[in-house]
């Protein structure tokens, strides 16, 4: 079975979690681009839905889904994205796909948040996946500096400008053993909007979809 075919799995896996006449948020990627997809296919009556990125409100908008903007949001029950890497502590990396920060605003924003996956994306520590930082394009250097005294090594990610104006830093070679700790020492750096270690705010359900079924956890 192809990674692709694993990645719909999980995406479909989730729809049954989805309730009519509620707000769904939705997060980004090729495993989300499944789930928006299986929301519109299976004709579930929900009320909307809050978006983590502009290309996911696109492909949302092109089926005839409701976005509403987060603002007019104070909660909502469920969010489903992907991940780039999840532990059995349901502590992720992502933004992969460059959409982190939004990510992590519309999934704290969640009372719930299901990570969709197949099984390739399931580590027992963070950081063999290079860890995306958001940075204000004026502090890239200095921030990429300040990685360097903690031990990674930042590669900047040419030619791309998030959602929201600015730049990606790609973290090789940290492991990270202490989520929680690196996710809040690396928002501390000036410059630095967002990291992509979800570990405060870690996922409550993981769907991971292999050759041989549906692993929840
Ligand atoms: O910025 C992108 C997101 O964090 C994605 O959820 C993550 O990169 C996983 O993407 P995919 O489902 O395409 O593997």
């Amino acid at each position: 079975m192809d990674q692709n075919t694993k990645k719909q799995r999980a995406a479909e896996a989730a729809i049954s979690l989805i309730k009519p006449g509620t707000v769904v948020g939705v997060g980004t990627g090729s495993t989300v681009n499944y789930f928006i997809d299986a929301l519109a296919a299976n004709k579930i009556d929900i009320e909307a839905t809050v978006s983590s990125s502009d290309a996911s409100t696109a492909r949302l908008k092109a089926l005839g889904i409701d976005v509403y903007d987060l603002n007019e949001v104070s909660t909502y029950d469920v969010y489903v994205d992907g991940a780039d890497e999840v532990t059995n502590h349901k502590h992720m990396i992502k933004g992969g796909g460059a959409a982190l920060t939004r990510e992590k605003i519309v999934a704290a924003v969640a009372k719930s948040f299901i990570c969709i996956v197949d099984d390739s994306k399931k580590v027992d520590v963070l950081g063999k996946f290079p860890l995306p930082v958001e940075v204000i394009p004026l502090a890239r250097s200095y921030v990429a500096r300040e990685i360097v005294k903690l031990g990674g090594d930042p590669v900047y990610r040419q030619g791309v400008i998030t959602d929201n104006g600015n730049v990606i830093l790609d973290v090789h070679n940290l492991s990270i053993i202490e989520p929680t700790a690196l996710e809040t020492q690396l928002n501390q750096i000036a410059g630095v909007v967002c990291n992509g270690i979800f570990a405060h705010r870690p996922a409550d359900l993981v769907i991971s979809a292999s050759e041989t079924g549906i692993e929840r956890w």
